[in-house]
C-alpha cells in the first residue's frame, strides 16, 4: 500500500501514523494510506512558512503568476484523473468530481491574473505638499482548514489567494480525504515555488486543527467547515488577535411560487437538493411551495426522484453517489426518523439501500429522501442534515413564502422558482442570504465572483473573485512629503 507524507518545507515528511483513505462506494476500497501528523509537523511546517515569508512576499509579480498559471494548467490537464480520485475518495458521480477539479484548475488560473492586477491608490493629502498612497500587503503564514466535501476546489479557493497575494500556506484536509488535497500539493511541490512557502499537514482536526489556529506565527485562519467547530475557532482567533475567516452551514430554502414554470422547478430542486449527495453546503433541504402548486409539485418531484439513480460514484449513469461515511449515512437516516417522529410524511426514498460494488461489500448508499407536509419548527427544517433529504412547507403566498425562507439561523443561497418579475426582484432584495438564485438551483456557483453568506453561514470577509484580497492582504497607508 502506498504511503502518503506531509509536505513539510519543501520535503515529504513520514508523521508519527498513517491512516487508510477508502472508497465510500466500496469500502474494501483503500486508496492509500496518509500520515497522521501532530503538533511537531504543525510546528515545523509553520516555521518553514515563516521562513519562507521575507522571500515570497516581497517576489515578483510576475513569478507569483507564473507558479500559479502552471498549477492551473496542470490540474486542468490532469482533470480526469484526479476526478477519478476525487470520486472513489469522497463520493461524488465522476462527472461531478471532474467539474470540481476543473473548478479548481480555473480558480488557480484566476489568481495568476490577480497577482498582476492587484492595486492600490494614490490620494491628495488634506494637507498641501503630501502624498497620500494607500497598498496593500500580505499578512503573513495563513492556517487553511478545508472540509470533505470539496476535497480539491475548497482547498484550491484558499491556497490560491494565499500565495497570490503574496502570504505563506499551511493546508490542513479534512481527514476523510486527504486524497485530492495531497495530489494538489504534489503539483504545487513540482511548480517550482520555493521550499516552505506552501506546507500540507494531514491529520486529526482536534490534533493538527487546534495546533494551528493556537499557533502564535499564524497570522490568519481561513476555515470551511460546522458551525460547532467555526465558532471555537473564531473564539480562539479572536482571543489571540488572528484574522478568521470562516465558511459554515447551510440549511438553503428553494422557494417554489404557484406562477413556477413547472417542469423547470422540479428539475432545479431535485438538482439542488439531491445531486453530489446533497452533500453541499449551497444545497437546498427546504422546499417552501406555495399552495395551489403544491400537490402538482410534489408528484412531478416524485416522478423526477423515481428516474435518480443511486450507485458507485465511478460507475457510468450514476446520478447519486454514496454518502461519504458510515456516521454521515447514520446522521442522514436519524434525520429522517425525527422528520417522521414529528409529523412530517415520507413521501419518496430515506432507506439505506445495497448496491454492491466489484467486491461484494456494501457501500453507504442512501435513496434520497422527501419528506412533505413539515412545519417550519420542525428539527428537519431548522437543523443542518448534510445529505440527499429534502423537507417540503406548504405556504399561502409569496409573503409567507419569504419570512419562511428567511425563519432559519443560517444564511448561505436562497432561491426562488417564478415566472414574476415583482417577485423575483424583491426576492433578490429580501431573501436574507449571502446568495440569491432565480430559476436556478441554490448550488451551482461561478468562480470569479464572491462567495459566502450571512447570520450562522459565515463570518469574516467573503472568499473568491477579486473580494478575496480582502482576507489574504492587509491595508497600509503611506504619507510622502512633497
Ligand atoms: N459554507 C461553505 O462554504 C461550506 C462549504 C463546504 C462545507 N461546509 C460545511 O462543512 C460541514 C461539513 O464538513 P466537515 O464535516 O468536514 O466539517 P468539520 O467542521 O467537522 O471539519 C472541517 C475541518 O475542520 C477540522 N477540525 C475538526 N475539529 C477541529 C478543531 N477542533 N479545530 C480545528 N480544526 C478542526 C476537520 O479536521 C476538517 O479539516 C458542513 O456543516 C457544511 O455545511 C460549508
Ligand atoms: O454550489 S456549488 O457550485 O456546488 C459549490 C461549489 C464549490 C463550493 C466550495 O465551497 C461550494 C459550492
Amino acid at each position: 500500500m502506498t504511503i502518503y507524507n506531509n509536505l513539510i518545507n519543501g520535503a515529504w515528511t513520514a508523521g508519527h501514523a498513517t491512516t487508510p483513505n477508502t472508497n465510500p462506494s466500496d469500502q474494501a476500497d483503500v486508496i492509500g494510506e496518509y500520515a497522521q501528523g501532530d503538533a511537531a509537523d504543525v510546528n515545523a511546517a509553520v516555521a518553514a512558512a515563516q521562513a519562507a515569508f521575507p522571500a515570497w512576499s516581497t517576489s515578483g509579480i510576475q513569478a507569483r503568476h507564473d507558479a500559479l498559471d502552471k498549477i492551473g494548467n496542470e490540474i486542468l490537464a490532469r482533470k480526469d484523473e484526479l476526478g477519478d480520485l476525487l470520486a472513489r475518495e469522497e463520493g461524488k458521480t465522476r462527472p461531478e468530481a471532474i467539474g470540481e477539479v476543473a473548478r479548481a484548475g480555473q480558480i488557480f488560473k484566476f489568481f495568476a491574473g490577480e497577482c498582476l492586477r492587484l492595486a492600490g491608490e494614490s490620494i491628495p493629502s488634506v494637507r498641501p505638499g503630501i502624498g497620500v498612497e494607500i497598498t496593500r500587503e500580505p499578512i503573513g503564514v495563513v492556517g487553511l482548514i478545508t472540509p470533505w466535501n470539496f476535497p480539491i476546489a475548497i482547498p484550491a479557493w484558499k491556497i490560491a489567494p494565499a500565495l497570490a497575494f503574496g502570504n505563506c500556506v499551511v493546508l490542513k484536509p479534512a481527514d476523510l480525504v486527504p486524497g485530492s488535497a495531497w495530489a494538489l500539493a504534489d503539483i504545487i511541490h513540482r511548480s517550482g515555488i520555493p521550499a516552505g512557502v506552501f506546507n500540507l499537514v494531514m491529520g486529526r482536526g482536534r490534533v493538527i486543527g487546534e495546533a494551528l489556529v493556537q499557533h502564535p506565527d499564524i497570522a490568519a485562519i481561513s476555515f470551511t467547515g460546522s458551525v460547532g467547530v467555526g465558532r471555537g475557532i473564531a473564539e480562539a482567533c479572536v482571543k489571540s488577535g488572528k484574522k478568521v475567516q470562516l465558511e459554515m452551514g447551510g440549511k438553503n430554502p428553494q422557494v417554489v411560487l404557484d406562477d413556477a414554470d413547472l417542469a423547470q422547478a422540479v428539475e432545479l430542486s431535485a438538482q439542488s437538493c439531491f445531486y453530489s449527495t446533497g452533500q453541499r453546503c449551497t444545497a437546498s433541504s427546504r422546499l417552501i411551495v406555495t399552495e395551489k402548486i403544491y400537490p402538482a409539485f410534489i408528484e412531478a418531484l416524485q416522478a423526477r426522484m423515481a428516474k435518480l439513480k443511486v450507485g458507485d460514484a465511478r460507475a457510468a449513469g450514476t446520478d447519486i453517489g454514496p454518502v461519504v461515511s458510515q456516521a454521515q449515512l447514520e446522521q442522514d437516516l436519524s434525520y429522517v426518523e425525527i422528520a417522521k417522529a414529528e409529523g412530517a410524511v415520507l413521501a419518496a426514498g430515506g432507506e439505506r439501500i445495497g448496491c454492491h460494488t466489484g467486491s461484494g461489500k456494501q457501500g453507504f448508499f442512501l435513496q434520497p429522501a422527501l419528506l412533505v407536509d413539515s412545519t417550519p419548527a420542525m428539527r428537519i427544517n431548522r437543523e443542518e442534515v448534510f445529505g440527499p433529504v429534502a423537507s417540503v412547507i406548504r405556504v399561502r403566498d409569496y409573503d409567507e413564502a419569504l419570512a419562511v425562507a428567511n425563519d432559519t439561523p443560517f444564511g448561505l443561497s436562497a432561491g426562488i422558482a417564478t415566472t414574476s418579475l415583482k417577485y423575483a426582484t424583491h426576492f433578490k432584495r429580501h431573501a436574507q442570504a449571502g446568495m440569491v438564485m432565480v430559476n436556478l438551483p441554490t448550488a451551482g456557483v461561478d468562480y470569479h465572483v464572491p462567495f459566502g453568506g450571512r447570520k450562522g453561514s459565515s463570518y469574516g470577509p467573503r472568499e473568491q473573485g477579486r473580494y478575496a484580497q480582502e482576507f489574504y492582504t492587509t491595508v497600509k497607508t503611506a504619507y510622502t512629503l512633497a
